[in-house]
């Protein structure tokens, strides 16, 4: 099945961007690893970028945080040309991940200090700043003792503390929550909404989390072969493969088997629990429709089901998510 890239929607709308690449190529030795990359990311928004492990997603992020240099293509992060500028570029971006700058021997509070020291804040500047991250973080209580003792969740979320330290603008979260249990990850993503909530920071976030890309972001684009293969809102992207479905419950076999005979060949039947399922794109008139060729008093139950980000990475790409693999 052929998934075709969406235009980019927000580059229309004006709104200032936060990142803009236009072409942005990289290829390692003989590997092409990005091949014509366009991105536009607005202002206060949060933007997920998925793809297959080995996609170069941190290849991206690299680039745009000025760790690696590109091949060619322009960016600019923050109205700063990363070409002449890298300077006002790193002034302008914070980032946490697989970079993580936390040490483990110094205490919570001591890491948010030389993160403040590092940004030339003044020292009174420095303190009260540590003390409000500690307490946005939930670490107050733990802010006294050594990182090491911390746990994973801890950990990610003081690495988080320390990239706002220098009260950056535009954030890069490069998987910030591979290897969280269920609820730490749920913590870090309240957090992450509530940053761009009250702080209105822009958030690039790489994941393996579908489920993550789809509750954050505001625009999900999807990387693979070296280029944006797809790009739009989690319900853009999935409006575009099939996997859409309703279930209709009957009260028994009969009425389950009547409906059936009306609705052809599409129609699975699930005889233990009197359910039909029949593929549809959910729209109000093909569900109208539906419901107008069958006995619609005798269904007891409907539920509509849409196709979720996995299927939309299955189609795109040909590999389960990250989620699916565990
Ligand atoms: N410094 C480097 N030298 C040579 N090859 C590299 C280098 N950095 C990345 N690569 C290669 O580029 C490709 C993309 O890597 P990258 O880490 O950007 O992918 P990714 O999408 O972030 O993957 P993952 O989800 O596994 O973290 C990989 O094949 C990787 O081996």
């Amino acid at each position: 099945m052929t998934v075709t890239a969406s235009r980019l929607p927000h580059a229309e709308s004006g709104a200032r961007q936060a990142i803009q690449v236009r072409g942005l190529h990289k290829s390692f030795g003989e590997q092409v690893v990005l091949n014509g990359i366009d991105l536009s990311i607005p202002q206060g928004s949060v933007f997920s970028l998925l793809g297959p492990n080995g996609a170069g997603k941190t290849t991206v992020v690299r680039i745009l945080a000025t760790l690696t240099p590109p091949d060619s293509g322009t960016v600019l992060v923050d109205g700063n040309d990363l070409a002449t500028s890298p300077g006002a570029v790193r002034g302008s971006i914070g980032v946490t991940g697989q970079f993580s700058a936390v040490d483990g021997f110094l205490t919570a509070e001591e890491n948010l200090l030389l993160m403040g020291d590092l940004w030339h804040l003044p020292k009174r500047e420095c303190r009260s700043r540590a003390q409000e991250l500690l307490e946005l973080f939930g670490l107050t209580d733990t802010g006294k003792k050594p990182v090491m003792t911390f746990s994973g969740g801890m950990k990610r979320r003081l690495d988080l503390a320390m990239t706002l330290a220098g009260s950056p603008r535009i954030i890069f979260l490069d998987e910030p929550t591979t290897g969280l249990d269920p609820r730490s990850r749920r913590n870090m993503w309240e957090l992450i909404e509530r940053l761009v909530h009250d702080q209105a920071v822009t958030i690039f976030l790489t994941t393996q989390y579908l489920e993550e890309a789809d509750r954050l972001a505001d625009q999900i684009a999807v990387l693979d072969g070296g280029r944006i293969v797809a790009q739009g809102t989690g319900e853009q992207l999935k409006s575009q493969v099939p996997g859409g479905h309703v279930v209709l419950t009957f009260a028994d076999t009969t009425t389950m088997d009547a409906a059936a005979s009306r609705l052809g060949e599409n129609v699975t039947r699930n005889p233990d629990t009197f359910t039909l399922n029949v593929p549809s794109d959910n729209s109000a008139s093909s569900v109208r429709d539906l419901l107008a060729r069958i006995e619609a008093d005798t269904v007891t139950q409907f539920s509509l089901h849409s196709p979720d980000l996995d299927d939309v990475f299955l189609a795109l790409t040909g590999q389960a998510g990250g989620e699916a693999k565990r």
